[in-house]
């Protein structure tokens, strides 16, 4: 498809008319990670007319804007979010949960505005745009097949980092709301994967960018799959034991690593490394409880644990990891096949820090916490299910990988105590009631006061 100079006209009036509906929405949105700090202010860093604005039907404005806040590091760009935003004059009873609010000021004064995504007319739209690869003003559409025309799209109502559309049940898009300069990490390790033959993980099949920064994702939707912490669920409701299947997972993690390391560049874990990895977990606690200071009293402990990946030389190179793995990031197929999915690695994380080496360690940690996790929201609290499910996972991954997570207990410690004191972080921001769950492990982790 030819390039189609979509960019919208008076961009800046535009932003003006929005400015008030965006205030009101946008920090109530899951995925709006500045939570906690005022907004002070938007700037446009591109706008798009997918479909025109200004006829008599539903027009698709497609938005990067930034989000002033205070207490950005000098020298830090405010974040930019994508946003697909629908504009009607009108809005139908059945998209009324969509509304943003109506334009008050400008050239489109009274006119709707709301959540593009939920328009099954505008969503199809962004699909028909993916199967034509080609430019739409700066947004670039790229395709690796063919793809079948007009299937039917719904949005998923998961509480999410992004959000997600289905087509057909055939294929899921992933749109990024935080959006960074560099490939993202969920596009740039599917496609790697599937270039050296990991069945694992679904292939990418269309994507769109900017040229500096990827938008969204579009690849195979596993039909009737279950994710693997609804399934760990079910089976403490149901009183069963769900080691079988964390061994199984515990393979698909070693082979995910393995492929990631064949395919990408791996690093020597040299001692000045090891040095910075630990530094940087250290930096992060304190930042940490300077944010949820219910962490204060466990610092002493929690540093002491943490300083034992300063000597995680000899446990093997640096390499891509997942970055954020736990049971919601796998899909048990009903073949009982499990997948990986969601490799943006940590939201809160630079895009930089996301794509650079770590140890595969990481990834481990990551599922021994989420064991734990459900073994925590369930009552009564079953803490021997989840040791059984942690020392199942990692004998599967010792089987694939032919290391033993266990052989290193105190770098396993560290990570995982990382990943609890992340997940604090987390629970504070976006699920207070949550918080008990990472802060009952802190206390294990830090030992006795
Ligand atoms: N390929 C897929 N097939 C089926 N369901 C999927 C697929 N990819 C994602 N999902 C579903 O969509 C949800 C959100 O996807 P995810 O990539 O984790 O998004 P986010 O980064 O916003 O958390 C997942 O929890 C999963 O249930
Ligand atoms: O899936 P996301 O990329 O959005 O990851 C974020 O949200 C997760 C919660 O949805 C969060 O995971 C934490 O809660 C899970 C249970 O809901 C649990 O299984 C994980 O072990 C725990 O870390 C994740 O940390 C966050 O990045």
């Amino acid at each position: 498809m030819p390039e189609t100079a979509s960019t919208t006209r008076a961009p800046d009036a535009l932003l003006a008319s929005l400015t008030p509906l965006l205030h009101a929405w946008l920090p109530r949105q899951r995925w709006f990670a500045g939570k906690g700090r005022r907004v002070t202010g938007f700037t446009l860093d591109a706008a798009t007319e997918l479909l025109p604005l200004d006829g008599t039907g539903p027009g698709l404005l497609h938005l990067l804007v930034r989000v002033e806040q205070p207490g950005r590091p000098a020298g830090t760009p405010a974040d930019c979010y994508q946003l697909l935003l629908g504009v009607r004059p009108q809005l139908p009873p059945r998209l009324a949960p969509a509304l943003i609010g109506r334009l008050r000021q400008g050239p489109l004064a009274g006119r709707a505005v709301y959540e593009g995504l939920r328009d099954p007319r505008l969503a199809g739209l962004l699909y028909e745009r993916l199967r034509s690869p080609g430019r739409t003003g700066p947004l670039r559409f790229h395709a690796t097949a063919p793809l079948p025309p007009a299937l039917a799209p719904r949005m998923l109502d998961a509480e999410q980092s992004n959000s997600s559309l289905v087509y057909g049940d055939s294929f899921i898009l992933k749109i990024f709301r935080r959006v960074s300069p560099g490939a993202n990490p969920d596009l740039e390790l599917p496609l790697a994967l599937a270039g050296a033959g990991c069945e694992r993980v679904p292939a990418p099949v269309a994507w769109f960018e900017t040229g500096a920064a990827t938008l969204g994702v579009l690849q195979p939707y596993l039909r009737g799959s279950r994710d693997g912490w609804r399934l760990a669920l079910d089976a403490l409701a149901d009183g069963r034991e769900f080691t079988a299947e964390a061994r199984q997972l515990g393979r698909a993690t070693a082979e995910v690593h393995l492929a990631l390391a064949g395919a990408l560049p791996t690093e020597r874990l040299r001692r000045d490394r090891a040095a910075h990895l630990a530094a940087a977990m250290d930096a992060r606690l304190h930042a940490a409880a300077k944010a949820v200071p219910a962490l204060l009293p466990y610092v002493p402990g929690l540093r002491a644990v943490l300083a034992a990946a300063g000597d995680a030389t000899g446990t093997g190179p640096l390499q891509r990891i997942h970055g954020d793995l736990h049971l919601g990031q796998t899909l048990r197929g009903s073949d009982g096949a499990w997948a990986v999915i969601d490799f943006e690695g940590e939201p809160a994380k630079s895009l930089d820090e996301r794509r650079s080496p770590q140890p595969p360690v990481r990834d481990i940690a990551g599922m021994l916490r989420s064991f734990d996790y459900a073994a925590r929201t369930h009552r009564p609290w079953n803490a021997e299910w989840a040791a059984r499910c942690r020392a199942a996972y990692c004998t599967g991954y010792a089987e694939a990988a032919g290391t033993d997570p266990r052989d290193h207990p105190a770098l396993l410690h560290a990570y995982e105590t990382d990943k609890a004191v992340y997940e604090v972080v987390y629970e504070a921001r976006h699920r207070p009631d949550w918080l008990p769950v990472p802060m009952a492990a802190i206390q294990r982790l830090a030992g006795p006061r």
